[in-house]
C-alpha cells in the first residue's frame, strides 16, 4: 500500500520553479534512496512534504496515508506521523535542546532521557543548535527524531560533515529509528524512510529498496539503488547546468 504519494509536484522558491512535476510512490515500510546534483531540488522536495520552508506549490499533491497533506500545518504532519532531519536546520535561541526533546517526546511516541546514547549529555542545556557543529547537529536532529519516533522518517544528507567515529554512531541510530534495533539482528519495527545521500554511505546501515534520481526539479530515474549508485559513480549524472 502506498504510503506517501507525490503527484505533478510544481514548487516555487525565490520566484523560480524548483520542482517542476515530480511524480513518485512510496510503499508503506520502504526505505528509499534520493540522489541528483547538487541544487537539483532534492532538500527542497523533502521540505514541501514536511510543509516546512519558505517554498510555495503552485499545482499537484502530495498524500500521505491517503489524506491530501498539501496544505497543511509542520505540526500537522508531524502528528499524522512525518519527521525529517535536516541538512541545516536554524537555530532555536532561547530553546534548550533538553526542552525541545521533551516536549516532542509528550507530542510523539518516542521517550527522553536518551542523550547519552548520541553523545548529546553534555548539550541539553544549550540553545537548539546555537554554535552546533556540522557533526553535533545530526546528532542533536537524530535524538529529536528519536524522541518523536515518526512512521515516516526523511533525512537530509545524515551522513554529510559526520567524522569516521562519530559515522558508525550516526548509522546505527538512524538503523534504530527505521527497524527499532541498532544491530539490524532484530526488526521490531519497520518505519518507512526516504534518505537523501551523495555518497551512499547510510546505505551501509540501512536496507535500501529503491532509489530515485532527481534533476533539474524532475525525478529522472527509479530503480535499484545500488544499480544507480554504482552508475552515477561510473559515469556521473550526465547532465549540464542549465
Ligand atoms: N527560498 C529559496 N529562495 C531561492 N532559491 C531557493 C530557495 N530554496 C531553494 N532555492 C534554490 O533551489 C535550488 C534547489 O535547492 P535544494 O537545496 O533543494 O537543492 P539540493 O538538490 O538539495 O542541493 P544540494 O545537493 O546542494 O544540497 C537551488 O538552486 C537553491 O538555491
Amino acid at each position: 500500500m502506498s504510503l506517501l504519494e507525490i503527484k505533478d509536484l510544481h514548487v516555487e522558491a525565490g520566484g523560480r520553479e524548483i520542482l517542476k512535476g515530480v511524480t513518485m510512490n512510496l510503499e508503506e515500510g520502504e526505505t528509499c534512496v534520493l540522489f541528483g546534483p547538487n541544487g537539483s531540488g532534492k532538500s527542497t522536495l523533502l521540505s514541501t512534504i514536511m510543509g516546512y520552508g519558505q517554498t510555495t506549490v503552485t499545482s499537484g499533491k502530495i498524500i500521505f496515508k491517503g489524506e491530501d497533506i498539501t496544505g497543511m500545518s509542520v505540526d500537522q504532519r508531524a502528528k499524522l506521523g512525518i519527521g525529517m532531519m535536516m541538512q541545516r536546520p536554524p537555530n532555536v535561541i532561547g530553546v534548550k535542546l533538553g526542552e525541545l526533546v521533551k516536549v516532542t517526546a509528550a507530542n510523539g511516541k518516542g521517550t527522553t532521557g536518551r542523550e547519552n546514547e548520541f553523545n548529546m549529555q553534555d548539550f541539553m542545556e544549550r540553545d537548539v543548535n546555537v554554535g552546533f557543529s556540522g557533526g553535533e547537529i545530526k546528532r542533536s536532529e537524530l535524538l529529536q527524531l528519536s524522541a518523536q519516533s515518526p512512521d515516516f522518517v526523511m533525512l537530509d544528507e545524515p551522513e554529510s560533515g559526520v567524522d569516521l567515529e562519530n559515522i558508525g554512531l550516526i548509522g546505527k541510530k538512524v538503523h534504530e529509528l527505521i527497524y527499532g534495533s541498532e544491530d539490524g539482528k532484530t526488526r521490531e519495527k519497520n518505519v518507512s524512510a526516504f534518505v537523501i545521500t551523495h555518497t551512499g554511505q547510510i546505505m551501509d546501515y540501512i536496507g535500501a529498496d529503491k532509489a530515485f534520481v532527481l534533476i533539474h526539479g524532475k525525478i529522472a530515474r527509479e530503480g535499484d539503488p545500488r544499480v544507480i549508485l554504482e552508475d552515477i559513480k561510473q559515469n556521473g549524472y550526465g547532465v549540464d547546468d542549465e
